[in-house]
């Protein structure tokens, strides 16, 4: 029994394209109210309340296919965004129907990923959703595909179903697809075997992480990847055993959760926002922000790129150009080429009291590297 998700009192539940249309592209009716079916038992197991789910629907692009006569998903953005605004109106008719059958109402969510990022947004989003959960209402939450652009785009959900379990608090998080679990490889192909656990990244290794089927987008890297930054337990198995999965019993895979839970700012700066530049620091000022868990000083700061402001997000670089760290910095990027590499002391006697301040705060600060560990480019 996994009690971390038979305790659970408030879960994000993520459906893909697959689980929720035929490959022709319409709604799959007979599916969605089957998942409603075990969504809504599970909500209200003796017509009480307490449980809450928030439900993360993709589909829209594929619910639109058929109705505009389009014979495979689309790949031209434009195409894909009016396939999306006429499959998420059926969608959410589909289900504002399919849960009135258990007298639930249900609200629509949509979101880009500039939302997740933009503090004030980012506030109203779980404003909204805190009060249609609180209205006993029951979240549909997609990404917002007709203003979303190729370069900013989710694309697929599961990273947007993780940033909605971090927004929410919740307890765990469900992703369903087309295969009942995670394989050791592509599960069309013999050989493979279903994964029980993923404990650590050392359990993934040696897994070949295959792309998506017919409707789908991410495959299994965006929802491996969407399981790692969740913070939560994580099942990832069909929409035939969500049933099960939610009650705790065996099925799917089943990520166990960082031993402690990150705080919802780190979780958010680490996850939800882009640097919107870069600074490089001396191997002092890795020293000090990665291991010592240090405000970043001017004196450790070798370079800055990017045209940021004071407020904004910024990556923080090694001498190689390895991501180490993210922040929000306390200077607009062109103050500082003049306070790079002086003491915090000197900066407050020349320039005045208000240049005594740090680069960035250390409470605004999430490494993301381990410098013992080959880092990511930031560039990428
Ligand atoms: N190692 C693997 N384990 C399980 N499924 C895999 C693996 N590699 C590739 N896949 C494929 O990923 C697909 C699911 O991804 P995707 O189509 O994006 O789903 P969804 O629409 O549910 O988000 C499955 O149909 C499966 O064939
Ligand atoms: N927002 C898009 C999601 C696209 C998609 O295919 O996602 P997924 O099925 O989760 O891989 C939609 O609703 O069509």
């Amino acid at each position: 029994m996994r009690t971390a998700i038979a305790s659970a009192r408030r879960v994000v539940v993520k459906a893909g394209s697959s689980s929720l249309t035929t490959p022709d592209g319409a709604i799959d009716a007979a599916r969605i109210d089957a998942l409603v079916d075990a969504l809504a038992g599970w909500r209200t197991p003796d017509g009480g309340r307490g449980r809450e789910v928030v439900f993360v629907s993709s589909g829209a692009i594929a619910a639109g296919m058929s109705p505009l006569g389009l014979p495979v998903r689309p790949r031209d953005l434009a195409i894909q965004q009016a396939a999306a605004s006429v499959g998420q109106g059926l969608l959410i008719a589909r289900y504002a129907s399919s849960f009135a059958r258990y007298g639930l109402g249900v609200g629509q969510v949509l979101l880009t990923a500039d939302d997740m990022m933009r503090r004030s947004h980012h506030r109203n989003a779980r404003r909204t959703l805190e009060q249609l959960l609180a209205f006993g209402v029951v979240p549909i939450v997609n990404e917002n595909d007709t203003v979303a652009t190729d370069e900013i785009r989710f694309g697929d959900n599961d990273r947007l179903a993780a940033l909605v379990a971090h927004l929410v608090r919740a307890d765990a998080l469900i992703l369903l697809s087309d295969v009942d679990a995670l394989y050791t490889g592509d599960p069309r192909l013999p050989g493979s075997r279903r994964i029980e656990h993923v404990r650590g990244p050392a359990d993934l290794d040696g897994v070949r992480l295959g792309g998506s089927g017919r409707v789908g987008t991410g495959g299994m890297v965006t929802k491996v990847e969407a399981a790692r930054i969740a913070g939560v337990p994580v099942v990832l198995t069909d929409a035939a055993s969500v049933r099960q999965a939610l009650a705790g019993e065996d099925a799917g895979t089943y990520f166990h959760p960082p031993v402690t839970r990150p705080s919802a700012r780190r979780q958010w700066l680490a996850h939800a926002t882009t640097g919107q530049g870069r600074l490089r620091l001396d191997p002092g000022a890795v020293e000090a922000v990665v291991r010592r868990g240090k405000s970043l000083l001017p004196a450790g700061i070798t370079g800055v790129e990017g045209d940021f402001s004071a407020g904004d997000p910024v990556d923080l670089c090694d001498e190689q150009g390895g991501l180490i760290a993210r922040g929000l910095v306390n200077y607009d990027a062109g103050e500082i080429p003049d306070l790079m590499g002086r003491s915090t002391r000197w900066l407050a006697r020349e320039l005045g009291p208000e240049y005594e301040r740090e680069i960035i705060h250390r409470d605004d600060l999430v490494v993301l590297a381990n410098p013992e560990t080959p880092s990511r480019s930031a560039a990428g």
